[in-house]
């Protein structure tokens, strides 16, 4: 399967009034076609930071250090805002974390989906874009669509606001659709129509898809892949039954931990001791180091690298080394 999208050592620096915030720090990853990626991680962990990145709309205190976005042969990271505006929408859209701010308040959802349409298919006539907008509702899941087109907002759920959302982003056609949190704001059973939703939709119209979650749990039935990050670096990438069933970075652990399972009563959550690093200060060794339970010396001086553990299973951890294997101290003391 061809990749669709491709990051490579990717470094991203805010500026603040306090100092630099180093969010994304040397970060690579790909996603395949017709796959759903997860990137998944603790607030914090630079998951918004890397896909705002990706599509060209970092905030303006936010600059791209070093690292490319490879997207059809070409470097998006050396497009200018124009070539990127083009880009956006029709070849890779962007659903945010809340829909009421993603929607216009003043204008019908039909013509929000029809501004999306007049931005990047310039041949469509009108009726053609009215059909296609009645059309995209009606795939997102929206019964009754001609009657919905004509309605406002706030006349509909926040599930269906979701869904109209949703039926913009895909309304050019994107070959990737990055989705950021798409159902924090929404209620757990929303959460799974929507995350269902997604999954049906791809197989229909064969879009990658990455979303990006601090909830590992949601993740389990969409995704195909899923991309741990921590203190602005990937800690742990896999296939999801790999993640879920031999994780092998501590970090990875501890999220899996701390997934509430309904069907368990009782059930325990252990959330992980402590807090993420300071990306302004971020530590010189493995930015997990001060929260691990099987720390080594070594982990708090070196930034662990890449550990191959099977099939695009990869993860930055100390105790992969072979030296920690056999048993040898990879400490200095
Ligand atoms: N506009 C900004 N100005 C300054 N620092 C920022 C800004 N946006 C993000 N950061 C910092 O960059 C780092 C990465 O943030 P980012 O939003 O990418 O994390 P995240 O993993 O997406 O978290 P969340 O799930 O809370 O969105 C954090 O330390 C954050 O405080």
């Amino acid at each position: 399967m061809g990749k669709v999208l491709e990051v490579n050592n990717l470094t991203i620096h805010i500026k603040t009034h306090k100092g630099i915030v180093q969010a994304v720090r040397g970060v690579s990853f790909y996603l395949n076609e017709q796959e759903t990626l997860a990137v998944v991680g603790e607030s914090g962990s630079g998951k918004s930071i890397t896909m705002k990145g990706v599509m060209g709309i970092l905030p303006k205190n936010a600059k791209i250090v070093s690292g490319n976005v490879m997207f059809g042969g070409d470097d998006l990271t050396k497009y200018t805002e124009r070539q990127m505006q083009a880009v956006r929408g029709s070849d890779i859209a962007m659903i945010f974390q809340d829909p009421m701010t993603s929607l216009n308040p003043t204008m019908k959802v039909g013509q929000q989906i029809e501004e999306m349409l007049k931005e990047h298919k310039k041949d469509m006539s009108a009726e053609q874009r009215k059909t296609r907008a009645v059309e995209l509702l009606a795939l997102v899941g929206i019964s009754n669509p001609e009657a919905r087109y004509k309605q406002y907002p706030h006349h509909l759920s926040g599930g269906m606001r979701q869904r109209v959302v949703i039926a913009i982003a895909l309304a050019c056609d994107p070959k990737v659709l990055i989705a950021d949190e798409p159902t924090t704001a929404l209620d757990v059973t929303i959460q799974s129509q929507i995350l269902d939703l997604m999954r049906e939709l791809q197989k229909k119209i064969k879009t990658s898809i990455i979303i990006i979650t601090h909830n590992l749990g949601v993740v389990a039935n969409v995704a195909d892949r899923v991309a741990v990050m921590y203190g602005g670096k990937l800690a742990e990438t896999a296939n999801v039954e790999d993640i879920f069933h031999n994780p092998k970075h501590e970090y990875t652990k501890g999220l899996l931990e701390s997934i509430p399972k309904a069907q368990e009563k009782g059930h325990e959550l252990k959330a992980i001791p402590g807090t993420p690093p300071d990306l302004m200060e971020p530590p010189k060794g493995c930015p997990f180091a001060a929260r691990c339970k099987e720390t080594l010396v070594v982990c708090q001086n070196y930034i662990p690298e890449y550990y191959e553990c099977g099939e695009n299973h990869k993860s930055a951890c100390w105790l992969l080394d072979q030296r920690a294997k056999r048993g040898v101290s990879t400490d200095e003391e």
